[in-house]
Parts: C-alpha cells; sequence; structure tokens
C-alpha cells in the first residue's frame, strides 16, 4: 500500500497534516534548545525531564480521585504547568534548568506542555549517534492538576521498590532496564555536588551500550567529595554510579536483561524505543492520538565499538547474570583515564 504524505506549508511532508504543526517547534529547538543539534546537557535533561512528567501517575493513589486528578496525569505536561510545587519534590532536584528553557520555547507555540516535554525528548535523543528514532504521539490535553509527590523513584530505592513503582504504571522489570538506556546519555549534578557534569558512563555523547558494561564493573572508588546518597562506588575517576543501576545489573530479577544489551545495540534500541513509547503515553489512550513519528529526525549510527576502559580487565567485570557469561570484551589501550565532565551549557 502506498502511504498518502501531505506537504506542509513549511515544505517538510508528513504522514498527517495534523502534524505539520511540529516541524517550526523541532527548529526552535534544535536552534535554541540543543546549540544546533548537539547531544549535551538540554538533550539530557529534556530526556530526564520526559521521566520525571510521564511517571506521575498512580492508579492506586486515584482509587481517592476526585475532580482534582489525585493519581496524577502521566504523560501531561504537570511538570511544567505545575513547576510549583513538582520542582521542589526531592526526586525532581535540578529539573527546574531545562524547565526555564523549555518554557519560553512552548510559549512561543500551539503546543500543549504535555505533547512539548515528549516531543523535546525525542527530538533530543535523535541528536545522539547510536539512539533508536523514538516514537511521538500527538495529542496531549493540559494538565488538570500536579503529580503527587513520591512518584520518581529516588537513587537510595531498593530494587523491590523500584520494580513496585514501575509495576504500579505496568512496566515489568526488563522494560524498566530498558528504560536505564537512557542513562548512557547522562550526567549527574546533585548527587555530589562537589562534581557537577558527571557522566553515569565514559560516553555520555553517545546512545551505546557502555553504560551497561561499565556498570559491570568493580566498584572502586568515589570520584568527588565521597559517599553521598544514593551513590556507590564507580570503576574509573570521572563517573559517577547511582546505587539504583549498580543493583540493577546485579540483581536476580534484573542482572541477566542488563547484561544482555551489552554490545547489543540493535536489542537495547528496540527494546529502549519500545519502552520509551509506552512512557511517553502513560495516563492517556494511543487510539486517541495522532502518529507523528516521521516528524523526528532520524539519528546517526552509533560510533565507536563496545569496549572496556582503558587500564580495565574482563578480571575486573563482576559476573552477575547466573544464566550467561559476560560477553567478552578487551580494553581501549593504553593507560586508566578520567572520564571528563559533560560541559554545563
Ligand atoms: C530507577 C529509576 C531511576 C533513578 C533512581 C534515576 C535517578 C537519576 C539521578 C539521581 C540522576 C542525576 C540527576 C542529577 O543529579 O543531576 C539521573 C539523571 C538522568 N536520568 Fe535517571 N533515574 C532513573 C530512571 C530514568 C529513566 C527511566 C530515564 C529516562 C527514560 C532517566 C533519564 C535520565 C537522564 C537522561 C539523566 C541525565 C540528566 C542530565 O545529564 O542532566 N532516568 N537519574
Ligand atoms: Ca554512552
Ligand atoms: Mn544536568
Amino acid at each position: 500500500a502506498v502511504t498518502k504524505r501531505v506537504t506542509c506549508a513549511t515544505g517538510q511532508t508528513t504522514a498527517n497534516a495534523a502534524c505539520c504543526v511540529l516541524f517550526p517547534v523541532l527548529d526552535d529547538i534544535q536552534e535554541n534548545l540543543f546549540d544546533g543539534g548537539e547531544c549535551g546537557e538540554e538533550v539530557h535533561e529534556s530526556l530526564r525531564l520526559t521521566f520525571h512528567d510521564a511517571i506521575g501517575f498512580s492508579p492506586t493513589k486515584a482509587i481517592f480521585t476526585d475532580i482534582f486528578n489525585a493519581g496524577g496525569g502521566g504523560a501531561d505536561g504537570s511538570v511544567i504547568t505545575f513547576d510549583d510545587p513538582e520542582t521542589s519534590f526531592p526526586a525532581n532536584l535540578g529539573i527546574d534548568d531545562i524547565i526555564d528553557a523549555q518554557k519560553p520555547i512552548i510559549a512561543r507555540h500551539n503546543i500543549t506542555p504535555g505533547d512539548f516535554v515528549q516531543f523535546a525528548g525525542a527530538v533530543g535523543v535523535s541528536n545522539c549517534p547510536g539512539a533508536p528514532r523514538l516514537e511521538f504521539l500527538l495529542g496531549r490535553p493540559v494538565a488538570k492538576a500536579a503529580s503527587p509527590i513520591g512518584l520518581v523513584p529516588e537513587p537510595f530505592d531498593t530494587i523491590t521498590d523500584v520494580l513496585a513503582r514501575f509495576a504500579e504504571v505496568n512496566f515489568s522489570p526488563p522494560e524498566v532496564v530498558a528504560l536505564l538506556a537512557s542513562h548512557t546519555i547522562a550526567a549527574a549534578d546533585h548527587v555530589d555536588e562537589s562534581i557537577p557534569g558527571t557522566p553515569f558512563d565514559s560516553t555520555p555523547g553517545i546512545f551505546d551500550t557502555q553504560l551497561f558494561i561499565e556498570m559491570q564493573l568493580r566498584g572502586v572508588l568515589f570520584p568527588g567529595d565521597g559517599s553521598n546518597p544514593g551513590q556507590v562506588e564507580s570503576p574509573l575517576e570521572g563517573i559517577i554510579r547511582l546505587n539504583t543501576d549498580a543493583t540493577l545489573a546485579r540483581d536476580d530479577r534484573t542482572s541477566c536483561t542488563w547484561q544482555s544489551f551489552v554490545n547489543n545495540q540493535a536489542k537495547m534500541q528496540t527494546e529502549f524505543r519500545a519502552a520509551m513509547a509506552k512512557m511517553a503515553i502513560i495516563g492517556h489512550s494511543r487510539a486517541n492520538m495522532i502518529d507523528c513519528s516521521d516528524v523526528i529526525p532520524v539519528p546517526k549510527p552509533v560510533v565507536g565499538k563496545a569496549h572496556l576502559p582503558a587500564g580495565k580487565s574482563m578480571h575486573d567485570i563482576e559476573q552477575a547474570c547466573a544464566t550467561a557469561a559476560f560477553p567478552t570484551l578487551t580494553a581501549d589501550p593504553g593507560p586508566q583515564t578520567s572520564v571528563p565532565a559533560v560541559p554545563p551549557s
């Protein structure tokens, strides 16, 4: 079958005329939020924001739902519309920066905050070599109320609590692990305030499987001012490690899924894309939305090969999965190095 396409007033083509409004938003985002199409700090923070908005949904709390939408609306842009109080929730520390950067762009266009948050995340991810081209569905109404506090997982939570929180929004343990591929393009500003911009893997500008590889290395040092809540020892200078990531990589319920992404770019892409597609419409019904995925740019292929960081060997891998061996990888040549911070912009 031949798909009918429409040509927008701005010249681009898309499957649905309703998606035409997104092209000017796309240009504005790339130019003014992502510094001309980079995979840097604002992309990382925009991706984090998609999660902190979407996870604000609780069927349990919604038992008490009244006209105020007490269980939260999921991916509804409430982090923007109700940034007071949501930016004051402890788990949301630092998201005010990207909200402040996104708000004026939203104001320039005819788009709801809920659609914008997920659109900016999908566009941002497309700037990172190796990323899948994420789905984007249009049609989130403006939020009616703030999310309840306490729905965003924290790095000091137990895996039992993390899996229970995600189960509440219908995510399985393998889907949780797939979502954590996001931490391959990530850095922390507030886990250790003495070392802002410290990445979770050695390649925070590339959507590769290094996060899954490096998380399995033995932790040997704290990169900054020592142990902070939710932080555990890192394998290398310049990398910061979250307790939840380290534990997901080692827990019986999740370690084999974690390991399955090591040097398997295609599996990681497919499963991250599927989990993100689900996350982006928490609180909504797919049937009521318009598929505008063809507006999202096609990401470039991954840069580099799966490897151990220089100075490491397979002896530094803490095998956790009981049913399959960690894939054999070779180390980059040369002496051990320190990973540079993600520059603020
Ligand atoms: C167990 C679940 C999770 C926990 C406990 C967690 C925790 C954290 C923490 C503590 C930070 C550092 C924030 C800072 O100090 O600046 C962070 C960063 C980040 N998270 Fe997560 N996260 C989780 C799941 C996710 C998910 C599902 C996504 C997206 C799909 C995500 C995307 C990101 C990104 C992209 C960053 C980097 C932000 C930046 O570089 O500025 N996280 N996460
Ligand atoms: Ca990476
Ligand atoms: Mn940041």
